[in-house]
């Protein structure tokens, strides 16, 4: 690749530069960010070369352009791309949904460009920004990608190569499976783990629960330290996916709490038993792979 070009330089756009720069498989990076002051980072953290708050003179030159910006940016992002869209270039996103990125493109274009292959790293952290960035962070993870029907062949296989060649697998699926599944596996976890801080920080003697919690509080709400507005912006996003799941989990909690008030406590230890062999199971099949 000679010209990577990230629209949005944070975890996401910096650790892909960081392991495209390590891998040697990238010439040149520019971005695009909002302030000066995140460029000037990215710069010092030689993750990119170049840098320009103007999304043109960023672009300009790119073989590979990939959007690394919140679910809530792509609107104005893609608006902006409009009357310079890089026909010759491959365009890829780093989106936590996918449904919604196909339908702000629908939006804005019209129809999804054939040069644009709707992606999903799905390896991250809590934290954001540029000097978060981790260069191996892809390898041995999953990205998503979610082509169209008239998406080009040639541009799918550069954005496979391109994840492929940080070391990570490449699964191809449709947009709604996508946001389906991962509604369960990343969006729901984070709603749990948010709400649950949130309750705990509510109630009276907040700081005597914190100061007495186990490791298993922690263990559990990590990601409750993630960005608040990235995360609103994907719960919006996939609201849908996300609502069904919910309304699966509360109909779970409260049939638990029903058996937890009669005192039973052959059928609680059965849930607990099939959760943990799920677990097991799961962490098992993950490790051996
Ligand atoms: N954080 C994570 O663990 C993961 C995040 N994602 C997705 O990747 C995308 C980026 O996330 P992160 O890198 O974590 O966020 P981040 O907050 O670290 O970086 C986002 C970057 O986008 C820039 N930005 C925001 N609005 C912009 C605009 N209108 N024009 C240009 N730049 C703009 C910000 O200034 C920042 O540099 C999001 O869509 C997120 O849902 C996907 C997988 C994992
Ligand atoms: O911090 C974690 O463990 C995450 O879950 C990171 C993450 C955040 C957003 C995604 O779309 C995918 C992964």
């Amino acid at each position: 690749m000679k010209q990577l070009s990230l629209i949005g330089i944070g975890l996401i756009g910096g650790s892909l530069a960081a392991g495209l720069r390590t891998v040697g498989q990238v010439e040149r990076v520019t971005a695009c960010a909002r302030r000066q002051e995140t460029l000037d980072t990215a710069r010092y953290l030689q993750l990119i070369d170049d840098g320009s708050t103007d999304l043109a003179s960023a672009i300009a030159g790119a073989d590979m352009v990939v959007l690394a910006v919140p679910m809530g940016a792509y609107r104005e992002v893609f608006s902006a791309l409009k009357p310079i869209w890089p026909e010759h270039a491959v365009v890829t996103d780093a989106g936590s949904s996918k449904l919604s990125v196909i339908e702000d493109a629908r939006a804005v274009f019209g129809h999804v460009p054939s040069n644009f292959v709707p992606g999903h790293p799905v390896a991250g952290t809590e934290k954001s920004g540029p000097a978060a960035a981790i260069a191996d962070l892809f390898r041995h993870r999953r990205v998503i990608l979610t082509p169209q029907d008239d998406t080009s062949a040639a541009a799918l296989q550069a954005v496979r190569a391109m994840w492929e060649s940080v070391g990570a697998q490449v699964h191809v699926m449709s947009a709604q499976h996508h946001d389906e599944v991962l509604a369960l596996t990343s969006h729901l976890p984070h709603v749990i783990a948010y709400q649950l801080i949130e309750t705990l920080a509510r109630l009276d003697d907040q700081r005597e629960i914190f100061s007495f919690a186990a490791g298993g509080l922690k263990d559990l709400t990590r990601i409750a330290s993630s960005n608040p507005q990235m995360w609103t912006d994907i719960m919006m996003a996939n609201d849908t996916a996300v609502l069904e799941g919910l309304d699966r989990y509360i109909e779970d909690l409260q049939a638990l709490r029903e058996l937890l008030a009669a005192g039973d406590a052959e059928r609680v230890l059965a849930h607990f038993e099939r959760a943990k062999n799920a677990r097991d199971q799961w962490i098992h099949t993950a490790e051996a792979s």
